[in-house]
């Protein structure tokens, strides 16, 4: 039975923690189901880990529809979870609804867009209009020319109550996932305990209900430099789907991520 929004919901309220890892084709998708990865992200990273672009900004509309019609021929249980791209739905609700349709129509579940405030009027007309949406605060990659790097977020206090405040505002406006990226676990923890609908951490600490890696950095495979919420799976495994499967085992467990992984 498909893994769907009110699946997730129930996970997050019985502690259950949630599994997700990015997914560009169908072989992985196919393996990282078998496996028990509860949601598949097509994520726009592919441009770094497949394309070999050293930001998110290159990625096409075209490119998402392609990769994320290859995942959800593979994925059979998984949620299959698409990242707008830059350039797709900043122009607002309009542009957003085309773009997520496409999305939808190649086999997308849910779409993922950056942004907090900015972001609470395109979220209200899609989850409005039948496209569930997950929210993305914190670190979002697409503003990397304004943000000055891939450095960690909401460290002063100011900066730590504008997130709590996106956060409400993405799930008021009916966001079915929060997603947060590379933020102090404490301040994670704490927009976790505010919000009834899951979220899920990467450099987010432990007490997120779910956790997300790259595929090609928990593998090993990425020849960029490793962020320090990257943990290499494949210590320890004798084969990719034994890494995969020790990335599930430690996120259902809690063992990762750890301290050393955390902010
Ligand atoms: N391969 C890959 N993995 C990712 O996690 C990822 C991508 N690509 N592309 C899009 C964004 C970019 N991401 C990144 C990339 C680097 C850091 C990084 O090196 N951060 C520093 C923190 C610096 C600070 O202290 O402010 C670190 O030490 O982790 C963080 C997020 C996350 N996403
Ligand atoms: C890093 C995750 C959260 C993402 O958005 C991506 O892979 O594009
Ligand atoms: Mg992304």
């Amino acid at each position: 039975m498909r893994i769907t929004i009110s699946t997730l919901q129930k996970m997050a309220d019985e502690g259950q923690k949630i599994a997700m890892l990015t997914c560009y084709d169908a072989s992985f998708a196919a393996l990282m189901d078998e496996v028990g990865v509860d949601v598949l992200l097509v994520g726009d990273s592919l441009g770094m880990v497949l394309q070999g672009a050293d930001s998110t900004l290159p990625v096409s509309l075209e490119d998402m529809v392609y990769h994320t019609r290859c995942v959800a021929k593979g994925a059979r249980k998984a949620l299959v979870l698409a990242d707008l791209p830059f350039g797709a739905y900043q122009e607002g609700p309009a542009q957003a609804f085309r773009s997520a349709a496409k999305l939808m129509q190649a086999g997308a579940h849910m779409v993922k867009l950056e942004g907090g405030a900015t972001m609470v009027e395109t979220t209200r007309f899609l989850s409005k209009h039948g496209i569930p949406v997950c929210g993305h605060i914190g670190l979002t990659p697409q503003s990397v020319n304004q943000l000055g790097g891939y450095k960690v977020q909401g460290k002063t206090d100011q900066q730590a109550q504008q997130l709590q405040a996106d956060a409400l505002a993405l799930q008021e406006a009916g966001a079915s996932v929060v997603l947060m990226e590379v933020m102090p676990a404490s301040l994670a923890r704490s927009i976790t305990e505010a919000l009834h609908v899951p979220t899920i951490g990467i450099g987010a600490g432990v007490d997120c209900d779910g956790q997300v890696l790259v595929l090609h950095d928990m593998l090993d495979i990425y020849p960029g430099k490793k962020a320090r919420f990257v943990k290499n799976f494949m210590q320890g495994a004798t084969s990719v789907r034994g890494g995969i499967e020790s990335y599930v085992k430690a996120v259902k467990a809690k063992t990762f991520p750890s301290e050393e992984h955390s902010f």
